[in-house]
């Protein structure tokens, strides 16, 4: 099965949503033809044969208002929503449009959008090349370094995994099953231990074994984001005394089921670690997945990975145009 269609399948409740509040949008003022006097936009060729006369509704300012409450409704935020549907007006106001037509529409916008954040996590020359992994408790961070190390370790290289939230006796747990199940060694240490001096010993670890990459778990309790913001700053320092370049990235790993909230989260580890960029997990289980889209708009931070289920497999690199079909359920 391709990723798309897996993508599609899986993100079926942001795309049932998106769609259907497309469809009410068009049927709840659609005429079957033009009416005298108007321009329609031109059907293409496949539209000629299948879909000349679907549904199809006037791109007026009450359209638009509708338009931008579908897409603040999927969680694209209201500045967002508002400048995706001034884009979408763009040559077609006063014309109409059937579902077919907006969908793409919209999905060409969002492909827009996300096209200049879809990078890929950037491997450098670096050996090892330390990636800390932050983000709330919940967000994906421990499954997310477990899919990573194991795609890493199939695709040749050597990984080891700092179980740094020392606080959570479970998050040690998990990440010692992806461990072993990809075969990587998974540093801990005991329960409540300073997270810094674990991630001065898995960097030693590391750079003895002359491993490729380190994934650096870390804890996620915003509840006190001073003592966060002091430890992640105290795990750079350590870092560093080994390795001035280090961490070579700061993913941000954020939990699409929260919807707008992201955004403040985003806002949040921004000022507390030097994120250089995100992944997004659980776009599998939500109608909420435009966030990603506002979040794309707002911080123009990279976008490495999505997560669409449980499994190694089921995080892959962020492919906007995918995303952007998806999303909107276009075939
Ligand atoms: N459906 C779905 N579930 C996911 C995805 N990514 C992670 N999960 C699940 O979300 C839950 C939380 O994930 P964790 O990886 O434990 O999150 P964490 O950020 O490490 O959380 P703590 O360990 O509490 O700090 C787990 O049950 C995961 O299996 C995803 O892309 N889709």
């Amino acid at each position: 099965m391709s990723f798309l269609k897996k993508l599609r399948d899986r993100m079926f409740r942001s795309s049932d949503k998106i769609g259907e509040g497309l469809e009410a949008l068009v049927a709840a003022d659609a005429a079957p033809e033009a009416a005298a006097g108007e321009s329609a936009v031109k059907p293409g060729l496949l539209g000629r044969i299948f879909g000349a006369d679907e549904p199809r509704r006037l791109v007026d300012d009450a359209m638009l208002e509708s338009l931008e409450d579908v897409l603040i409704g999927a969680d694209m935020g209201v500045e967002t929503a508002t400048r995706v549907t001034a884009n979408i007006a763009e040559g077609r106001f006063g014309k109409r449009v059937s579902t077919r037509e907006l969908r793409a529409a919209l999905a060409d916008e969002i492909t827009r959008i996300m096209q200049p954040v879809a990078r890929p996590l950037p491997i450098y020359a670096q050996r090892p090349q330390v990636v800390l992994v932050v983000g709330v408790n919940g967000s994906g961070k421990t499954t997310t370094i477990g899919k990573l190390a194991s795609q890493f370790k199939a695709a040749g290289k050597s990984v080891v995994i700092a179980a740094g939230d020392t606080f959570r006796a479970a998050a040690v747990e998990q990440l010692q099953v992806w461990g072993e199940r990809a075969g990587v060694p998974v540093l801990t240490a005991p329960e409540g231990s300073d997270p810094a001096s674990l991630a001065f010993d898995a960097l030693t670890k590391a750079q003895a074994d002359g491993a490729d990459l380190l994934l650096i778990d870390t804890a996620g309790r915003l509840q006190n984001r001073a003592d966060l913001m002091e430890e992640l700053a105290k795990i750079v320092r350590v870092l560093r005394k080994k390795d001035p370049s280090a961490p070579h990235n700061t993913l941000l790993v954020l939990d699409a089921t929260t919807g707008q909230n992201a955004v403040s989260q985003v806002e949040i580890f921004r000022k507390i670690a030097d994120v250089t960029g995100l992944v997004m997990t659980k776009l599998d289980g939500t109608a909420k997945g435009g966030v990603l889209v506002s979040l794309a708009d707002k911080f123009g931070l990279p976008i490495h990975a999505i997560g669409v289920g449980e499994q190694i497999d089921d995080l892959a690199p962020f492919d906007p145009e995918d995303f952007a079909k998806a999303l909107v359920g276009q075939e």
